[in-house]
């Protein structure tokens, strides 16, 4: 190993202090308490896993934690009268719909539904707009993580060349937009671009968004580069041995051969305790931002783009 490791578990828990420390703040000076309220559509047990956790490290941050489990045959028509009902909750800083959704409801007009200053996921149509035009958005968590984590490691990434691999509206293109503000040269590649370990190997900086295991290639990876593997692939660990079910137990790996990289980047974020740990500590700053903002008060420091 000779690449630096970025641990995302420490540094969540670095920003979740700092978060911590400034909900006190407002608590004291304001009177003010943040707010969250995660919807869950369906009982993936997944998604459930994920909720409990964003629930729990709300609580632990002083901010307040509101869960509404929603059957899956619930009607697009009470999914929008409760979001209705949230925006217009003065308790309520930040709203985020688990996603995916059930088949049957329109991701895209329930998300659209959110009031876009509760927005903490950035997917709200003007979130989009105003982080593509360089104004004051809500940045989606995960790029938010990334940014992170590569500015602590690089101090500056201006002129450096970034290749985004991924062009998905919450991970690959608002990477993108945040690299391109910080003066990044940026490349956005996908299962169609052309000779693609090429295009890796100018990289000084590569975020990995594509979603299948084990994708990128050791010597795709430029000597000294930086490697944010944004990839959660569950597969089969038959060494780990068996359910009671029979079943074969899996194991988390991301969208790099992180084996191979880790010898020949400069830095690489493993998978797990890399990217996924910071996505949630960025909805808790994001949460907070929000109320901030809509309060008028000053925003935490280091926890925005
Ligand atoms: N509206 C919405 N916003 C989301 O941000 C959102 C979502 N929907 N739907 C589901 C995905 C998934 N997601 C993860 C967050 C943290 C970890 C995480 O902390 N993972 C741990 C491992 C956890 C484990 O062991 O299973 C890690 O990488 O170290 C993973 C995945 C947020 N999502």
């Amino acid at each position: 190993m000779t690449a630096t490791l970025i641990d995302g578990k420490a540094f969540a828990a670095t920003v979740r202090g700092k978060v911590a420390t400034h909900v006190a703040r407002l608590k004291e000076a304001q009177g003010i308490t943040p707010g969250l309220a995660v919807v869950l559509v369906g009982d993936d047990p997944a998604s459930e896993v994920y909720v409990r956790s964003k629930g729990k490290q709300t609580v632990e941050v002083g901010m307040n934690s509101y869960e509404h489990k929603l059957p899956a045959e619930t009607s697009e028509e009470d999914l929008l009268a409760l979001i209705e009902r949230l925006n217009a909750d003065k308790d309520v800083h930040g709203i985020l719909v688990q996603l995916p959704l059930p088949a049957h409801l329109d991701e895209a007009l329930v998300i659209n539904a959110i009031n876009p200053a509760k927005d903490v996921d950035g997917f709200h149509i003007s979130n989009v707009g105003l982080l593509g035009t360089g104004q004051k958005a809500m940045v989606p968590c995960t790029p938010l993580g990334c940014l992170m984590m590569l500015r602590d490691h690089h101090g500056s990434l201006s002129g450096l060349n970034a290749v985004v691999i991924g062009r998905s509206n919450i991970v690959g293109k608002p990477m993108a937009q945040l690299l391109l503000g910080d003066s990044c040269t940026v490349t956005v590649a996908h299962s169609r671009t052309k000779d693609l370990p090429e295009v890796v190997k100018r990289a000084d900086i590569v975020v990995a968004a594509v979603g299948r295991a084990h994708f990128v290639q050791g010597d795709w990876i430029k000597p000294g580069a930086s490697v944010i593997d944004v990839g959660i692939n569950r597969i089969p660990a038959p060494e780990k041995g068996s359910h009671e079910d029979g079943s074969v137990k899996t194991r988390l790996v991301g969208d790099v051969d992180f084996e191979a990289a880790k010898d020949v980047a400069g830095a690489i974020t493993p998978v797990p305790g890399g990217v996924g740990p910071m996505t949630i500590a960025c909805l808790l700053a994001n949460t907070l931002t929000a109320c901030c903002r809509v309060h008028g008060l000053a925003e935490p420091e280091g926890l925005t783009a």
